[in-house]
């Protein structure tokens, strides 16, 4: 059996008759922590909004786990569109259970240790979170279900840099060996050293695909790399 979790085929798509997205192609296999590098702007968002089932009328095809069926695909998959359609009035304890009334994956016991770890209390409403601490709850609800691809969209900009490493750090501890996680960043932070993959977007598609142990082959760190990319672009 392939371990591939992601298969991209061709993808293209257009917003308001702009190309947001071309010839995206792109394979992940199981088990990987890959990060999602580029620009603002760049088409990292729509990309997971597309694979995640919530963007709709691409060309191409976009599997996970061998099913193109965006229904089957969500259910493999676990991704959290910033808690938009939830109202700021409503308190995190009730999202939880919104959550453990849509999936049937959403372990609560798994919540409750993420919870606590990041010292979110059930009662507070929506609005009373600060930045970071509404990445958090987002990161935790993510990974309170069991799924095979995790995706999660800029998810530490407003966490401060240490806890940032901590929390990825405990998540790759308690994820399944063999779910695949895409993480979707402007610059490359605190948690390059713990990436297997990087995919960098750029000019509206995947400009590259490589190996974190490719990268360090050439001598070079993951930092550098990515530096290295956007360097004809300056003046
Ligand atoms: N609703 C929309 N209508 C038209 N264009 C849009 C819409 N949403 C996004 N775009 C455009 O799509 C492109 C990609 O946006 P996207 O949010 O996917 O980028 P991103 O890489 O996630 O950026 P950031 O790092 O700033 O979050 C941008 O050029 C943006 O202007």
């Amino acid at each position: 059996m392939s371990d591939n979790v992601l298969a991209i085929k061709d993808l293209s798509y257009k917003k308001n008759q702009k190309t947001i997205l071309h010839d995206v192609n792109l394979n992940l296999d199981q088990g990987k922590i890959v990060a999602l590098l580029g620009e603002n702007g760049a088409g990292k968002t729509t990309l997971m909004r597309i694979i995640a089932g919530v963007a709709k009328n691409y060309k191409g095809e976009v599997e996970v786990d061998g099913t193109t069926k965006e229904a089957d695909r969500k259910a493999k998959l676990s991704f959290t569109d910033g808690l938009s359609g939830f109202s700021d009035s409503i308190k995190i304890q009730e999202v939880v259970d919104f959550y453990i009334n849509i999936f049937n994956d959403f372990d609560e016991n798994e919540f409750e240790e993420l919870r606590k770890f990041m010292k979110l209390d059930p009662e507070m409403k929506l609005s009373q979170l600060s930045r970071g601490m509404r990445e958090k709850l987002i990161i935790a609800l993510t990974f309170s279900r069991k799924a095979d691809l995790y995706l999660l969209d800029e998810p530490f900009g407003g966490i401060d840099a240490m806890a940032r490493k901590k929390i990825i750090n405990s998540i790759i501890m308690w994820k399944d060996e063999k779910a695949t996680i895409l993480i979707s960043d402007h610059f490359v932070n605190e948690i390059s050293t713990l990436l297997d993959e990087v995919v960098v977007v750029k000019n509206d598609t995947i400009l590259e695909h490589k190996t974190a142990d490719e990268i360090r082959e050439n001598h070079k760190s993951i930092e550098e790399y990515y530096e290295g990319l956007y360097e004809d672009d300056d003046e």
